[in-house]
């Protein structure tokens, strides 16, 4: 990387607060790349795993921890006497506040959950480039006075001692701390500027990073290519390397980076786990062929995978034995290719940063905790002989989407519903076989084929349909029947992290219900999920 000129970044360190990832995508929206890294990063780490960065300035996050517990996490000191700005955000204020000669305490009567409002401090604009953090934001009212800020506030802890040469930048009623500044750009808000409860958090957070830290506007889809693809190059040389590629936005995408940087030493691997949705495979196979000029494989693994997943019940086994028979799919058809070819040793896969964070497992940059493992990063078997690729590890979806619009992959492609790498094996809820899964196809075909004829497919962010293991009575011609259940799901999001039930019109899910039980041998009932995530997740396993 040495003669390429480095990436500008914030780097948020992660004190478990839920909207950690927010920040981060707050920034990357203003196009400044930025990472979550865990709370007890060190520079020194940072330094030697994070060189290809240009590090602008730091965030600290909030966290639900007290920082005068014993236990409380802490930030690397060195942090602190980087030089660099930091940004402390609630607990991330009380922490800055604290580690540097400041006390916090219980705020007692005076805890702030939900909207506040701010008043701006003149005394503060000795602090330098740190006092810039509300430049151009509170207007003056014709007495003088009264430059206020409305914010969200959710906090129980405040300041009530500044650090030596601190300063305080704004107070609220219940709270003379609000927002403090110190030497160096050193600042800190007691409220949180990265939800849309606060009203001028976008303004705040851009002058933190262009006038505070200086940084330049310039990661885009283009530089993130060029970036990527010199990356890539880099890692790869000379060698040949196998694409995982599922048909969804991600593979593809990984795939036309890395033929970018290493042309026809890259092969794609399609994979027929025989849990796919209706035509899938062929389609997939047909798309590929019409619009990428990459070779492409076709495995049909269809008995191996039902085999292997033959009476097993349990989410969590199902997903790891997928994500393992991948793995050796993978390393077999990488050793034949091998024999035409040459040696292959790297595998593509179109990882997503969201995948990495759920999955809790593998070198997770989060502290949070494991919720399912998603067959590409936990599911992984231990002992792999082929290294893996996963050019897209840092991005959210949208930001893959982008990249797919920029790289000229079509519309069709780029704007397809995720569907996850295991696939309809994890919406057969319970065990798998070959009739439970025709019985899930046709339903779920027929819940596409009328959202799409509803002109509704791009308006909802990801819908199918759910094989449930339950039964109900029903009666149809005058006879009893007793019958499987059905389930249907559709969301909204922005990043699959958090979802929505999407309001589909009731004709919709009328014409979708009828035309299930009359058509899907096997089902008498059709039911729709409106359970948002959390607490539920999209798919049900
Ligand atoms: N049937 C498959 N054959 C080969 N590789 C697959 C298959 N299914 C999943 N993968 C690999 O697992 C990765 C993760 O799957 P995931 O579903 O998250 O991404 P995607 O399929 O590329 O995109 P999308 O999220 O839009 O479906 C894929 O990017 C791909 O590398
Ligand atoms: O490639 C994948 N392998 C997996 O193991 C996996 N599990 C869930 N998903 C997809 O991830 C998004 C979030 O899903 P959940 O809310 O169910 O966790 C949704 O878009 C899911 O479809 C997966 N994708
Ligand atoms: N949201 C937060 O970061 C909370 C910080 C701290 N635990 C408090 O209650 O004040
Ligand atoms: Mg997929």
């Amino acid at each position: 990387m040495s003669n390429h000129v480095r990436r500008q970044a914030i780097v948020v360190l992660d004190f478990g607060s839920q909207y950690s990832r927010l920040i981060a995508r707050r920034i990357r929206e203003n196009h400044v790349y930025s990472e979550l890294v865990p709370a007890e990063t060190t520079l020194e780490q940072l330094q030697r795993e994070k060189a290809h960065l240009d590090i602008r300035g730091f965030i600290l996050s909030g966290g639900p921890a007290s920082v005068y517990d014993a236990q409380a996490p802490r930030c690397d000191p060195a942090i602190l006497q980087s030089g660099l700005p930091v940004l402390g955000i609630c607990y991330g204020m009380q922490l800055l506040a604290h580690q540097l000669g400041g006390h916090v305490a219980p705020a007692r009567g005076r805890r702030e959950y939900g909207p506040a409002t701010i008043e701006l401090q003149s005394a503060a604009s000795d602090q330098g480039r740190a006092a810039e953090i509300f430049a151009g934001l509170a207007q003056t009212d014709m007495a003088g006075k009264g430059r206020s800020l409305k914010v969200w506030m959710s906090h129980g802890d405040s300041v009530d001692q500044l650090p030596p040469g601190f300063s305080v930048l704004a107070r609220s009623e219940s709270n003379p701390c609000a927002a403090i500044a110190g030497p160096g750009g050193l600042i800190g808000l007691q409220f949180h500027p990265e939800v849309t409860h606060t009203p001028q958090g976008r303004e705040i957070l851009r002058n933190f990073l262009f006038r505070v830290c200086d940084c330049r506007a310039d990661w885009t889809p283009g530089s993130v290519i060029d970036e990527t693809v010199a990356q890539i190059r880099n890692r790869v040389g000379e060698a040949r390397a196998i694409c995982a590629l599922s048909g969804g936005v991600d593979s593809a995408v990984a795939a036309l980076l890395v033929h970018r940087a290493i042309g026809e030493r890259l092969t794609c691997v399609f994979v027929d786990t025989g849990c796919m949705r209706a035509g899938e495979p062929e389609q997939v196979v047909e798309t590929f062929s019409r619009h990428l000029h990459i070779p492409l494989i076709a495995v049909d693994a269809r008995q191996r995978f039902l085999a292997r997943l033959e009476g097993v019940t349990d989410p969590e086994q199902k997903r790891k034995i997928i994500g393992e028979e991948f793995i050796r799919v993978f390393e077999e058809e990488a050793l034949r290719l091998a024999q035409e070819q040459g040696p292959i040793s790297f595998l593509v896969q179109g990882t997503l940063y969201p995948d990495v964070i759920e999955s809790a497992g593998r070198d997770t940059a989060s502290t949070a905790t494991r919720i399912k493992t998603h067959h590409n990063v936990g599911g992984l078997p231990e002992e792999m002989t082929l290294q893996l690729v996963e050019p897209l590890r840092w991005l959210f979806k949208d930001e893959v989407r982008e990249i797919g619009l920029a790289l000229g992959l079509p519309e069709e492609w780029v704007w397809r519903h995720p569907f996850p790498g295991p696939g309809l094996a994890i919406r057969v809820i319970g065990a798998v076989d070959e009739q439970r899964l025709e019985t899930l196809r046709a339903a779920d075909a027929i819940l596409i084929e009328e959202l799409r004829r509803a002109g509704l497919y791009r308006q909802v962010s990801q819908a199918f349909a759910v094989l449930t293991p339950v039964r109900s009575v029903g009666v149809m011609g005058d006879g009893r029947t007793y019958a499987q259940v059905v389930a249907l799901r559709a969301v909204t999001t922005e990043d699959f992290m958090t979802a929505d039930w999407a309001r589909l019109p009731y004709d919709l899910l009328t014409r979708v219900a009828n035309r299930i039980v009359n058509e899907v041998p096997g089902v008498n009932r059709v039911v729709y999920d409106i359970t948002s995530k959390p607490p539920a997740t999209i798919e049900w396993e």
